[in-house]
């Protein structure tokens, strides 16, 4: 597929910890620019694992990590080019949801009206706008998830790990966010669910889903 986004492969990758019993055996797996692939099964089976991983996280007792085509031992987080939303948020509590926001965006020296305008669109996307200035202690847990995804938004990312990033948001926002979320991070920025390389059936499994990763089309 034409795309700038980046590819995850992972090549006979196992993983224990404290030298027991493998978490993960032998995992080949390969997902390209623009896919999106969800992990689903059993807590405890290695899901959380496989997304700490490939983000750098844990390393792998054996196999290699490829990201867009490079391995991935040497790279650092910020050259991995990954956006991860963890079970716990992750948020920085000193600081508003809008400066949660817009603190990726400052490292990376995106200009000021561009921040402004991205994270408008993001705020009211994700139904934020009303949180932007309390600070995460004053969030419910669906609002600090949805603060979480925002963060991955605006940062661009070319890969996305969401481990469960939807556990604490009801139906009806589950649906409204995977769209829009999906909107911002394709080339079409269309919210669209009829995408020739999503299904339908896909989303939904998505929107369900406890862990998944996408890459980013662009
Ligand atoms: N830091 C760690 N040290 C030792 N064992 C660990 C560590 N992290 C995870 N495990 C074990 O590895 C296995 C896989 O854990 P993991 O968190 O990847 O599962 P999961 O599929 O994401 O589970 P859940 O759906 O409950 O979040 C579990 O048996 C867990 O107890």
């Amino acid at each position: 597929m034409a795309s700038n986004g980046f590819s995850v492969e992972l090549k006979d990758v196992s993983k224990s910890y404290h030298k027991k019993t493998n978490v993960i055996n032998q995992m080949d797996l390969l997902v390209r620019p623009g896919e999106l692939l969800v992990f689903l099964g059993p807590s405890g089976c290695g899901k959380s694992t496989t997304l700490r991983m490939i983000a750098g996280l844990e390393k792998p007792t054996a196999g290699q990590i490829l990201i867009d085509g490079r391995d991935a031992t040497a790279m650092t987080s910020r050259q991995r080019n990954i956006a991860m939303v963890f079970q716990d948020y992750a948020l920085y509590p000193n600081m508003t949801v809008y400066q949660n926001l817009e603190y990726a965006l400052k490292v990376h020296k995106v200009a000021k009206s561009v921040r402004q305008q991205r994270l408008a669109a993001i705020l009211a996307s994700l139904n934020l706008k009303d949180y932007r200035d309390r600070y995460p202690a004053q969030l419910s847990g669906g609002q600090k998830q949805r603060v979480a995804l925002g963060r991955g938004m605006a940062k661009k990312s070319k890969i996305f790990l969401l481990d469960e990033p939807l556990s604490n948001i009801d139906v009806q926002l589950r649906e409204k966010l995977v769209i829009s979320f999906y909107s911002f991070t394709s080339k079409t920025n269309k919210p669209s669910s009829t995408s020739p390389m999503i299904s339908r059936r896909q989303w939904h499994w998505g929107i369900e889903s406890r862990s998944l990763m996408m890459g980013r089309f662009r």
